[in-house]
């Protein structure tokens, strides 16, 4: 018999107390269970489609400082929390799946000089969803958006924290093959 699923079914979602719904979606958003805490008033989620919007219009109403905040809740892609292996499960398998821990020298250096760069035009660090971007995709990325401007960097970034966050969820919620969403 197979083992039972450890996926929280949409009953299981709208049952659960206040306690054990941070357990479970605390980190969707890194580092920021007030996300979920936001939210948790808004059950019966009629699926797992339905949670995320809400974390997204949270989210979405946060003044610019907020927003700020969230992204600042990132650690670096390669940066100094993974050579650490100081971050958390989430991130360490989302950054390991874009191929992050097998950078050459060379590649970990200008990562790790763009992601300074970056951080010092801007003030955030530079978020990407890992798992939608492979090594490549981020470099060239990370490249191209060092040339916009503060404010239309605060919504990409916080674009890639929702697609995190939705990926995420779904590695939490039984669902019926709706990553296409993304
Ligand atoms: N800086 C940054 O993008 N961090 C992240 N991206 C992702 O997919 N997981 C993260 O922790």
């Amino acid at each position: 018999m197979a083992p039972p699923s450890k996926l929280k079914t949409t009953a299981q979602i709208n049952n659960m107390g206040y306690e054990e719904f941070i357990d479970v979606f605390g980190n969707v958003i890194e580092h920021c269970s007030l996300c979920a805490a936001a939210v948790w008033r808004y059950r019966p989620f009629k699926d797992v489609k339905y949670l995320h919007e809400e974390i997204c219009k949270f989210v979405d109403q946060l003044p610019p400082a907020g927003g700020e905040g969230i992204l600042r809740s990132h650690p670096d892609l390669a940066g100094r929390a993974a050579k650490e292996g100081l971050l958390t499960k989430e991130s360490s398998q989302e950054q390991r799946a874009a191929g992050l821990s097998d950078l050459t020298q060379e590649e970990r250096k200008e990562l790790a000089q763009m992601n300074d760069m970056y951080r010092s035009k801007f003030g955030f660090p530079f978020v990407i969803c890992a798992r939608k971007n492979k090594k490549d995709a981020i470099l060239e990325g990370l490249r191209t958006r060092l040339n916009n401007s503060q404010e239309a960097e605060l919504q990409k970034g916080l674009t890639e924290v929702k697609k995190i966050c939705y990926l995420r969820l779904l590695d939490l919620v039984e669902h019926d093959g709706i990553e296409s969403r993304l």
